[in-house]
């Protein structure tokens, strides 16, 4: 149905030249993951400030809509049985990882049901102490709140599941300041690097496309981090995005632009999918 429905959108769409086609990993497997970025030169950054300007870009956003209600669709119509047998398997693969067990420092977001996202809650509370006193065996773990709907969202670091607050998505986030009244640290300002971010999204692919909900969050806050990381001479984290089996896409099938970020792998039921070299290095 999805493939049918985007398929059709693809051939009439097919010809339309796209701004910045971005490259796969498939096709530069030699290529380290961020030189698969567009560069943040002036000017490689135009495109995506103007806004969709072109008819390409519209086009783009169109099919990108076409293919969030066609996932939302097949999403609604999976089973609970289902749905709880892939959080289960997906969140054991990750948490049994030497790469999850060996990261230290997290981005990872909230799971919302409604939303059907792979559920985090096992990695979540694994990330966090178990009680006050055990801190050194917790890892740190930042978490997304959206500030505007201008594509701005911080990562801020929480201690317990209890720094959460539902905001006007129905979606769990930190408050800004903790129970002390302190800010809460945001992972752009902390002096070490993150290992790992765990990523939401609609569709994936097997060469590392990612389709988000449409708000832009993710790839500017990865734009912003990817740039930091460079500056302070930080090693890259891994990218993995958590997928059910109805949002792997074929390849070719989710549009991409210019300020796509590319994911460097997936895991699915059926285990790790690397895709970038840094994956197929650190993850086996
Ligand atoms: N768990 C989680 N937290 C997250 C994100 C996410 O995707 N998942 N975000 C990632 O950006 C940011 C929040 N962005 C969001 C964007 C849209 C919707 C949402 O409810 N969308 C509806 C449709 C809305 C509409 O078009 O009317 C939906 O997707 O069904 C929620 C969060 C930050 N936190
Ligand atoms: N780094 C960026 N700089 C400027 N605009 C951006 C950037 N990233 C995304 N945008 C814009 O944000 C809007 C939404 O982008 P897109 O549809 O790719 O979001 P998404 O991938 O679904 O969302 P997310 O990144 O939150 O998962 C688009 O208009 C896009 O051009």
């Amino acid at each position: 149905m999805i493939k049918n429905a985007v398929a059709s959108l693809m051939v009439r769409l097919h010809h339309l030249p796209l701004a910045a086609p971005t490259p796969t990993y498939r096709r530069h497997h030699h290529h380290h993951a961020l030189r698969l970025l567009r560069p943040a030169s002036a000017s490689a950054r135009p495109v995506a400030a103007a806004a969709m300007s072109t008819a390409a870009e519209q086009a783009v956003a169109d099919q990108k809509r076409a293919l969030r209600t066609e996932v939302r669709k097949a999403l609604k119509a999976l089973s609970p049985d289902q749905r709880a047998s892939e959080d289960l398997a997906i969140q054991t693969t990750i948490l049994e990882s030497s790469w999850f067990k060996e990261s230290k420092r997290l981005c990872a977001y909230i799971s919302c049901r409604q939303l059907r996202e792979v559920d985090t809650s096992k990695i979540l509370a694994e990330c966090l102490p178990l009680n006050p006193g055990q801190e050194e065996l917790a890892k740190d773990l930042y978490v997304p709140r959206v500030e505007d709907k201008n594509r701005n969202m911080r990562m801020l670091r929480i201690t317990t599941m209890d720094d959460l607050v539902k905001n006007s998505m129905n979606i769990l986030e930190p408050s800004p300041v903790d129970a002390s009244g302190n800010d809460r640290e945001d992972v752009l300002s902390a002096s070490s690097p993150v290992d790992l971010f765990l990523l939401p999204g609609q569709a994936f692919d097997r060469t590392g496309r990612r389709l988000g909900r449409g708000g832009g969050y993710y790839d500017t806050f990865l734009l912003k981090y990817q740039e930091l990381a460079k500056e302070k001479g930080w090693n890259r984290p891994l990218l993995v995005a958590l997928s059910y089996s109805v949002q792997i896409m074929d390849e070719g099938v989710i549009p991409v632009n210019s300020t796509d970020v590319h994911i460097d792998a997936l895991v699915t039921s059926s285990g790790v999918i690397p895709i970038s070299p840094a994956a197929l290095e650190r993850m086996q």
